[in-house]
């Protein structure tokens, strides 16, 4: 059982949580510093596919540097000690945070509009690298003193190497659905499911199933933001219903919703400066240098990111056809 293995250098002190994938425990470091620490389930060491997706999840965490993703410290991607060591966010994740609000799910505007600028730059970020995340969505989002992070790189790939295309269901695009590749502008549609989903306090696209799901994806339109809350912004309303455009060239850049959300916080928004800062991602690995993008730039790698293969056509299960609700929160 996972629960059971150490991680040299780390004390274990409480779990955090589980996912899919790992259990996440508050761990001490040797240098004194708090982290929550993953480690992969035996399970998920055991299957080849969950195994890289882990692997992938740890390199591109340690690779990538921007203050609005989570913060990965330390890492081994494969193996029987595999684990990453992330920044600890004490409140949990974005799901936690809003299960936990009284009556509605709803957050107060400007804490909204916070955590999605935030979100929106770290995707301006990742879009700027040639590179898309896939899992935009409350679960993977963690907030501290009001500003955010993006987490979970573990379906993140880098559009030039190509890379399997997946989702969650609630918060895919149109063009997921028909089997296309994921681009910039699948992760700006899921990034206007959340702008919905924080600024009106629901999702714009419910179902019981995958297929129900779909056909609401497919076919039906939101309300306007700005008639569920008068609150919001009408600029920022117009761009989160042309975020869910059901054509993928019809959607803003996640910069464009990223000045729009500042702007509507009253902030002059700024270009985003990316030099170079390279920093020791895994301690055992040489390195190699991936580009030379930013302040927020990437750190060095030891190895291209995981990511090679399957077609999105070819993105079956056992059980035949691709059906990523079973897989995804
Ligand atoms: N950096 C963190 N700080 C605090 N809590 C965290 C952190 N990372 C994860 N957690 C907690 O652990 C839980 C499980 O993490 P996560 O969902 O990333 O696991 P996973 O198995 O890698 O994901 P998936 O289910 O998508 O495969 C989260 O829901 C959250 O409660």
């Amino acid at each position: 059982m996972s629960e059971q293995r150490t991680i040299p250098g780390y004390t274990l002190l409480r779990p955090l949580g589980r996912g899919n994938t790992s259990l996440v425990h508050l761990a001490a470091a040797d240098d004194g510093r708090y982290v929550a620490l993953k480690i992969p389930h035996e399970q998920t060491l055991k299957d080849q596919e969950a195994a890289e997706r882990f692997g992938n999840e740890v390199r591109l965490t340690l690779q990538f540097r921007h203050p609005h993703l989570v913060q990965g410290y330390a890492g081994k991607p494969f193996g029987a000690q595999a684990f990453l060591a992330l920044r600890y966010y004490p409140h949990g994740d974005l799901t936690e945070e809003l299960d936990s609000l009284p009556g509605s799910r709803r957050l107060r505007e400007d804490k909204a509009l916070r955590i999605l600028a935030d979100v929106a730059s770290a995707l301006t970020y990742l879009h700027h690298l040639g590179a898309v995340h896939q899992d935009v969505k409350p679960h993977n989002v963690y907030v501290h003193e009001g500003r955010a992070a993006l987490g979970d790189m573990g379906s993140t790939y880098f559009t030039a190497q190509g890379g399997k295309v997946s989702g969650s269901p609630y918060y895919m695009a149109p063009e997921i659905y028909h089997g296309e590749s994921s681009s910039a502008a699948s992760d700006v549609y899921s990034l206007g499911i959340l702008m919905y989903e924080l600024l009106s306090g629901s999702r714009p696209y419910t179902g019981h199933s995958y297929e129900e799901l779909m056909v609401a994806h497919l076919t039906r339109f939101p309300q306007p933001l700005s008639h569920l809350n008068s609150n919001v912004d009408r600029r920022v309303s117009r761009l989160a219903e042309q975020a869910l455009a059901k054509r993928s060239g019809e959607r803003p850049s996640a910069d464009e919703l990223r000045r729009a959300l500042l702007q509507a916080l009253g902030e002059t928004p700024e270009d985003e400066v990316y030099d170079e800062a390279p920093e020791p991602t895994t301690p055992e690995a040489p390195t190699r240098q991936v580009g030379r993008v930013g302040r927020h730039g990437p750190a060095p790698v030891t190895e291209p990111p995981v990511a090679t293969v399957a077609a999105p056509q070819d993105n079956t299960e056992k059980a035949g056809r691709w059906n990523p609700f079973k897989r995804r929160k």
